[in-house]
């Protein structure tokens, strides 16, 4: 990650208390007025940047190292140039293969030295007699000097029909449909004004549906046959083709079917003929020189109240400089601190995620990113998409200051080397920002309830926010981590884009809403899963949910009256099947995970909590076919014993082999293992229904429309860890007329000015480097 600009004033004695005519406030972190209070533990020991380095993604340089190295293996026959076949053997992925976890808290926690430097190679063979995807450990860095092959759990193998789709690929089923389309031409062009082949002005682009099959060994694909237009998402033709690319050499790819408004056909050839016979129901577009409006950013139409928009609107700044501190991938701000990456194949991923010097969590990661559809047309009756499958963790475009994060925002580019030759550089594909909530963190105003007050107090609102997105062709999601001082960790994502959208059929209605003239936003289920290596305050962890029950029992007050009332009713979950907490089932309010060994000040268990913000929901019946490649959709949260051989719930390849999956979930938890005082991890799924309505157009609008989880302390600390942040400001009545009001803060009177940030720039180009 190149850091584009840092600027740090937290250490320039800003921060100096700024007292108005009153005594010191009380150390920060002692509970109040408590002469008996000692710190639960020893002075904490932050996190040392070097370190974190560990969990750095591969530089450019340690990406061409490994494809160089692997290049000269002459036993892996990679090719250098890319033909115009797939029975070649290809480099498709190169990333980061973390070190073991017992390795690296060894180097982290103990005297133990750095753990190699590896990566995790993916290799398309092609040319192989059995044509299969390997997955390779090649080490150490920075100067690979061997590599053995990845195995996945149980020993799977990964066939060559599961691999992710390459731009070769892609290259090569335009080319077929290039083909397959030319005898449509007069209908797409008297129908439609757009056609495939030779289409200069006027062309058709397309979308492709995943699963490419109904089987294991299939690769057939639906295509969506689009107007290629701003937004052409939301400019189907009415023209879906299914089209066998099974074989790795394209000259035995053919089309297996064909729909056109509502009716199939064995081959464009007969549906040319309908059409030529005027047997066909056309269906007839608005005029294609009609402007495509609707699709666009273009801003039209006015807000009858309000004041004019064409003025900047509120803005985030940082008057007196950053409050975080950011060394290579270790981040620092109000008492966290923790290493990050952003991995080609799934996104985000933190580790050594520390308040106040204590781990909390070993690692946060996504998982997986699903949208599963129901439709009328056989394309999007098909469209289970499991974004892992597209690569979601490489497609971190650039993002926008001022509009994708705040001016101020520290800016990192990301290499990936996903479906390239080389590393790409992906400018300002993370940003990282202070962010006020808005909301105090907490307040209070203390009535005299006779027209006065005691007391006001109230702490500013702000979290450090770490976002990055993904761009899966029509859908933008933002990934977001957002640390609060009070000890709270949110991890959220935002769904926006473009909908997936089909032809508009009246049977259509059944399975979403027609969001303009030709065209139905199909409803689908969004879900995210996350993995999250809680280490609450060491290891060894227990999981038990908590809830209430009501009693019913004679008034101790009140001879021979009965009081009801409520009571914590706490359910200690000693294996994983106990702890795995299905989606159809509603969840216990209280999910914690505590160290059974550690108690805070006032004896109860160390603890954090995690807390769902989510409205998910089944997507397949248990057991259905592609549901088998989602197992872990059937649970909101299920915790497992910590396996090197579990590090991730999906994989590249569930996408397109859902039927006999790379990672399966649920064997995570078949073995159904004790789970008490244990390296645990949770796994959480937040999602939810998408139906599709006029106000998706142009994009999905991200308010409302975010899903996530909070980790919580629960007893975890002895009091509000927020309580040494020097943001409170304490307002107290000097006489009984409230004529002298006596202001107590720890930060300057005012924050000055905001400084103009830059004017907006964009690049845009994610190329060779
Ligand atoms: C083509 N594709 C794959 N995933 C998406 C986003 C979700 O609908 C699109
Ligand atoms: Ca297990
Ligand atoms: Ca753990
Ligand atoms: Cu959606």
């Amino acid at each position: 990650m190149d850091l584009q600009r840092t600027r740090d004033l937290s250490l320039m004695g800003l921060w100096g208390p700024n007292v108005i005519g009153v005594s010191s406030p009380t150390a920060p972190g002692s509970p109040s007025g408590d002469p008996h209070y000692s710190p639960l533990h020893s002075a904490p020991t932050a996190a040392q940047p070097d370190k974190a380095s560990i969990f750095a993604d591969l530089t450019p340089a340690e990406l061409r190292a490994v494809r160089d190295f692997l290049r000269g293996r002459p036993e892996l026959g990679l090719s250098a140039q890319r033909r115009d076949t797939l029975a070649q053997n290809t480099l498709f992925l190169v990333e980061l293969l973390p070190p073991s976890k017992r390795a690296a808290l060894r180097y982290l926690d103990g005297d133990s030295p750095a753990p190699r430097r590896q990566a995790r190679a993916v290799i398309f063979f092609g040319a192989q007699a059995e044509p299969n995807v390997t997955e390779f450990v090649v080490g150490p860095l920075p100067r690979p000097r061997s590599y053995r092959p990845l195995h996945f759990k149980g020993g799977r193998t990964v066939p060559f029909a599961a691999r992710p789709m390459m731009m070769q690929e892609y290259e090569l089923l335009h080319r077929a449909l290039v083909v397959a389309t030319e005898p449509l031409y007069r209908l797409l062009r008297d129908n439609t004004g757009f056609w495939y082949h030779n289409c200069t002005q006027h062309c058709l682009t397309f979308s492709d549906i995943a699963p490419r099959g109904l089987a294991p060994g299939e690769r057939r694909t639906w295509f969506i046959l689009q107007r290629f237009v701003e937004g052409y998402f939301l400019h189907p033709v009415g023209l879906e083709l299914l089209l066998d690319h099974s074989d790795p050499d394209p000259l035995r790819w053919a089309v297996q079917s064909v729909w056109y408004n509502g009716q199939y056909f064995s081959s464009p050839q007969e549906l040319a003929k309908h059409y030529e016979c005027g047997t066909l129901a056309v269906a007839q577009l608005p005029d294609p020189a009609a402007p495509h409006l609707f699709s666009t950013y273009i801003p039209r139409g006015h807000f009858t109240t309000g004041t004019a928009t064409n003025v900047h609107g509120a803005k985030v700044c940082e008057p007196q400089g950053r409050r975080y501190r950011l060394h290579g991938n270790l981040l620092e701000y109000g008492g966290w601190s923790l290493a990050f990456r952003l991995r080609s194949s799934a996104g985000l991923q933190l580790f050594d995620v520390r308040f106040n010097g204590d781990r909390i969590a070993y690692e946060v990661s996504v998982q997986e990113a699903i949208a599963f559809y129901g439709g009328d047309t056989p394309a999007a009756m098909q469209t289970k998409y499991m974004d892992a499958g597209w690569g979601m963790g490489s497609v971190t475009y650039e993002l926008a200051p001022g509009i994708d994060c705040p001016e101020v925002s520290t800016f990192l580019d990301v290499h990936h080397l996903y479906d390239s030759e080389g590393p790409r550089r992906f400018r300002r594909a993370l940003c990282i920002f202070e962010l006020p909530t808005g909301v105090p963190l907490r307040r209070h105003f203390d009535s005299d309830f006779r027209g006065g007050f005691h007391f006001y107090a109230g702490l500013e609102g702000h979290a450090l926010v770490l976002r990055t997105t993904s761009t899966v062709y029509n859908y933008d999601y933002i990934w977001d981590v957002l640390l609060y001082p009070n000890g709270v960790l949110e991890a959220k994502v935002h769904a926006t884009g473009y909908i997936h959208a089909t032809f508009y059929t009246p049977g259509g209605r059944r399975y979403g809403s027609r969001v303009h003239s030709h065209v139905l936003g199909n409803m689908h289920t969004h879900l995210v899963h996350y993995k999250v290596d809680l280490d609450v305050a060491g290891t060894s962890n227990s999981f038990e949910t908590m809830d209430i029950s009501f009693e019913n029992i004679s008034n101790p007050w009140s001879p021979g009256a009965r009081i009801v009332q409520p009571w914590l009713r706490r359910q200690p979950r000693r294996t994983e099947r106990q702890a795995a907490l299905p989606l159809d089932a509603p969840l216990p309010r209280y999910l914690l995970f505590s160290n059974p060994r550690q108690r805070n000040r006032w004896g109860h268990m160390r603890s954090y909590r995690i807390q769902h913000h989510s409205h998910a929901g089944r997507v397949l019946p248990r057991g259905w076919k592609e549901e088998k490649g989602i197992a872990w959709s059937r649970y909101h949260l299920a915790v497992t014993r910590h396996r090197e051989s579990e590090a991730s719930s999906s994989s590249l390849y569930n996408q397109n082999n859902p039927w006999e999956p790379a990672v399966n979930f649920e064997s995570f938890i078949r073995n159904d293992e004790n789970i008490e005082d244990q390296d645990l991890v949770a796994w959480v799924t937040v999602g939810f229904l998408h139906v599709p309505h006029a106000e998706d157009i142009p994009n999905t609008a991200t308010p409302g429309n975010s899903v996530g989880f909070f980790l919580r302390p629960f007893n975890f600390f002895d009091e509000d860890p927020s309580v040494a942040s020097q943001g409170a400001v304490i307002v107290r009545p000097q006489d009984p007329n409230f004529t002298r009001l006596e202001v107590q803060r720890w930060t300057p009177d005012s924050a000055g000015p905001c400084v103009a940030p830059e004017p907006f720039s964009y690049n845009g180009t994610y190329w060779p480097v």
